[in-house]
């Protein structure tokens, strides 16, 4: 069974945070033999995944001087097999936390670090100030606003064997054999720890919205209320597909089509309703037409919500267009989302709306993406070493580090001296390399020059 220690200095949340996971577990949780009175040890299960948590709070404030942290957190290091280093997001990095987590880096097994108290979106976005410490995995939450862990769960599934079942029956041998030698990587690959995708079908009046809806829901219409724990809104749908829950938001407006038809401004509003709870839009046109300014509208909507997207090329029975020209005419007038792919379809016919499924999963998974810091720092000096940052009224412009911190979409802080000095054709230049290098279509990337907090100087650089 993996062994989780969560580590860091007394008062940033350990046992909160142990608390909480121990809470949610599922298994009855028996205290571990060998429990000291300074570090817990528990029985846990993450999403039925059982595995071994400890926490080495408890240290009072005689004991908390660094040195003593230091050396319980290195000797509970090495017995576990994941590592958790949790830091306080109030504060600012603090070079003995940076050095502690670099030595437990060294270790070589899978560690993250947690930002804790990240409290709301503010605190969120000053987490990037800890990516001077170069964690491969930086997540920020808040465990008293439950804030953050389901990507902190996420993260540990990606390491814990899905064994659902215990192999209590001697006939399962052979395929309990088979499926502890699976990687877990490949058990549970960059999916959501939650598997609902909500997904918004927008676009003006009469491009083929209900049609489209239809034929992505199909027979298998609501298939998902009956499911343990889902709770579904009356005005959305949902269908499972391949094990994720496609949660179609606010199709109760398209169902009751002619109503309200015609009326721009009620299109914008209702668009916006839907994107305010989407995590992916489907941008029905229609390729039949010419587009128009409402098009445009309600598309740069998506861009203002930061949302994953597909553009759905509808009615391409009755287009009679050719595929290049269209999707020239598509990018040339839709340029703020040329992230988006684009699918040609016909609602009415079905032709190829099964394959918008897939698209959606895929671009879902962008959209979750987690670039691996050193990844990104490389293609981020790389870049800036092919293409030198223009300086600043001749002063020297530089980018210290970049640090993801966020997904859904991606959020990556540049860390850099002059962060005004960031002209927009240089940042575009950037999201170009990272398309380049990691799979990223459909979903938009948000980079954020950042400078680094007055109290960090001694960190980083
Ligand atoms: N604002 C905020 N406070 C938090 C959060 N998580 C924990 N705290 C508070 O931080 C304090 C310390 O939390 P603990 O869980 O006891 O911290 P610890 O790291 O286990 O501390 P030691 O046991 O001393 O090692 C408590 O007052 C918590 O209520 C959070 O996400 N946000
Ligand atoms: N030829 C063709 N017609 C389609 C296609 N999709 C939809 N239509 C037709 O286009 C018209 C509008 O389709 P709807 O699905 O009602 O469009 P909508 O976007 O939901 O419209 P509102 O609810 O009024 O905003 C209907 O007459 C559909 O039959 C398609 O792929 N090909």
């Amino acid at each position: 069974m993996l062994h989780i220690a969560l580590l860091g200095k007394p008062n940033v949340g350990k046992s909160s945070l142990f608390n909480r996971l121990a809470k949610e577990r599922i298994a009855i949780t028996s205290d571990f033999s060998g429990t000291t009175r300074d570090v817990r040890t528990q029985q846990i299960d993450i999403d039925g995944r059982p595995c071994l948590l400890t926490d080495t709070g408890g240290l009072d404030e005689s004991s908390a001087l660094f040195g003593a942290v230091k050396t319980m957190s290195l000797s509970a290091a090495k017995k576990a097999d994941i590592i958790l280093y949790l830091v306080d997001g109030k504060n600012y990095p603090d070079e003995e936390d940076r050095k502690l987590f670099y030595s437990l880096v060294k270790l070589g097994k899978p560690t993250a670090l947690v930002v804790n108290k990240a409290d709301n979106d503010k605190d969120k976005e000053r987490a990037w100030e800890f990516g001077s410490f170069g964690a491969e995995v930086l997540i920020p939450m808040s465990v008293s606003h439950n804030r953050g862990t389901s990507n902190l769960k996420k993260w540990l599934l990606t390491f814990l064997p899905a064994l659902e079942e215990a192999p209590q029956i001697e006939e399962d041998e052979d395929e309990w054999d088979d499926f502890t030698e699976e990687e877990p990587e490949e058990l549970l690959p960059e999916e959501p720890q939650d598997p609902t995708i909500n997904i918004g079908i927008i676009g003006r009046v009469n491009v083929g919205k209900s049609s489209l809806l239809n034929a992505l829901v199909g027979e298998e219409r609501a298939v998902v209320s009956d499911v343990a724990g889902t709770t579904i809104d009356p005005v959305d749908e949902s269908i499972m597909y391949n094990e994720t829950i496609f949660n179609f938001v606010d199709t109760a407006g398209l169902r009751q089509r002619g109503r309200i038809e015609g009326i721009e401004h009620y299109a914008l509003k209702r668009t916006q309703s839907v994107l305010e709870r989407t995590d992916i839009a489907l941008l029905v046109l229609d390729a039949s037409q010419p587009f128009t300014e409402l098009d445009e509208r309600i598309a740069s909507l998506v861009e203002k919500y930061e949302l994953g997207c597909i553009i759905v090329l509808n009615k391409w029975d009755i287009a009679h267009a050719d595929f290049k020209n269209s999707t020239e005419a598509v990018r040339d007038r839709f340029k703020f989302l040329a992230y988006a792919p684009i699918i040609t379809v016909s609602a009415l016919s079905k032709k190829r709306v099964a394959k918008i499924h897939d698209l959606i999963l895929q671009v879902h998974e962008n959209y979750a993406r987690r670039i691996p810091t050193s990844k990104l720092n490389e293609l981020v000096e790389e870049a800036s070493i092919r293409h030198h940052l223009p300086s600043d009224q001749g002063k020297l412009v530089k980018i210290y580090f970049a640090t993801q911190f966020d997904t859904c979409p991606p959020r990556i802080a540049l860390v850099m001296n002059r962060p005004k000095a960031m002209h927009f054709s240089y940042k575009r230049y950037l999201m170009n390399r990272l398309r380049e290098s990691f799979e990223l279509e459909g979903t938009p990337i948000i980079l954020i020059p950042r400078k680094r907090g007055e109290k960090d100087e001694s960190s980083g650089a």
